[in-house]
């Protein structure tokens, strides 16, 4: 990618959006790691569309992603997922951020990485858990340990994560805050890969 003259007095957001180019920016992660809010942050910041693929899944299905797990079950949510997310990451720039088991499943890691730069939103698990014990929209935290889950699904996601080009650690601060993170974040990810 050419980069576009940078001048100084440049903001964190020209050079993040100079950096970025005409690449997609997705942001992975657990249930509750923050990639709905903060994402819709980073694309305002970077004066990009922003796209919540489980918004988006709910739109065109007319049905809440519980609803269509309890129907279809979640072999067909994440063949679902998979075709709505292809889909989004036609049109770049986008920010879009994906639900929590998108990058799990190996097509839509594929069509992520194709598409775009990825950032893993990391967080532990006492963050997640405080963030996600308020609302129980989430089909897969509905057992009888909704916290020994979530740790399960650590154990058994964070290595599939760990792939994405960018990890930011999701902590206990503002999400403006972490918003600016995953920007300098992006521009040392371009820096790193001009680097001789
Ligand atoms: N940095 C933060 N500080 C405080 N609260 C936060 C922060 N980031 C997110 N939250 C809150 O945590 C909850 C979960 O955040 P969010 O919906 O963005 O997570 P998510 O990663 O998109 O989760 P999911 O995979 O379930 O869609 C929300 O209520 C949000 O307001
Ligand atoms: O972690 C997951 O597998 C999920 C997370 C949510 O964003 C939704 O996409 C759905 O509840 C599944
Ligand atoms: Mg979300």
């Amino acid at each position: 990618m050419s980069d576009p003259v940078l001048k100084v007095g440049d903001t964190l957001k020209d050079r993040a959006r100079a950096a970025l180019g005409s690449r997609n920016l997705i942001l992975v992660g657990l249930m509750g790691a923050g990639k709905s809010s903060v994402g819709r942050i980073v694309a305002h910041q970077l004066g990009i569309p922003f796209i919540d693929s489980d918004v988006e899944i709910e739109r065109v299905s007319r049905m809440t992603i519980s609803e269509l797990f309890a129907a279809y079950g979640e072999d067909e949510f994440r063949a679902l997922e998979t075709r709505v997310i292809k889909r989004l990451l036609k049109n770049g720039p986008r920010v879009v951020s994906t639900g929590g088991g998108a990058f799990i499943n190996d097509r839509t890691r594929k069509h992520i990485k194709k598409s775009g730069l990825s950032v893993w939103l990391k967080a532990d698990l006492e963050v997640l858990w405080e963030r996600v014990s308020k609302r129980d929209t989430r089909p897969l935290l509905k057992t009888e340990n909704p916290k020994q889950t979530l740790e399960n699904l650590m154990n058994a996601r964070y290595p599939i994560y760990a792939e994405a080009d960018i990890t930011v650690l999701s902590r206990d601060v503002r999400k403006e805050v972490m918003a600016d993170e995953v920007l300098k974040a992006v521009i040392e990810a371009q820096t790193e890969s001009t680097l001789p």
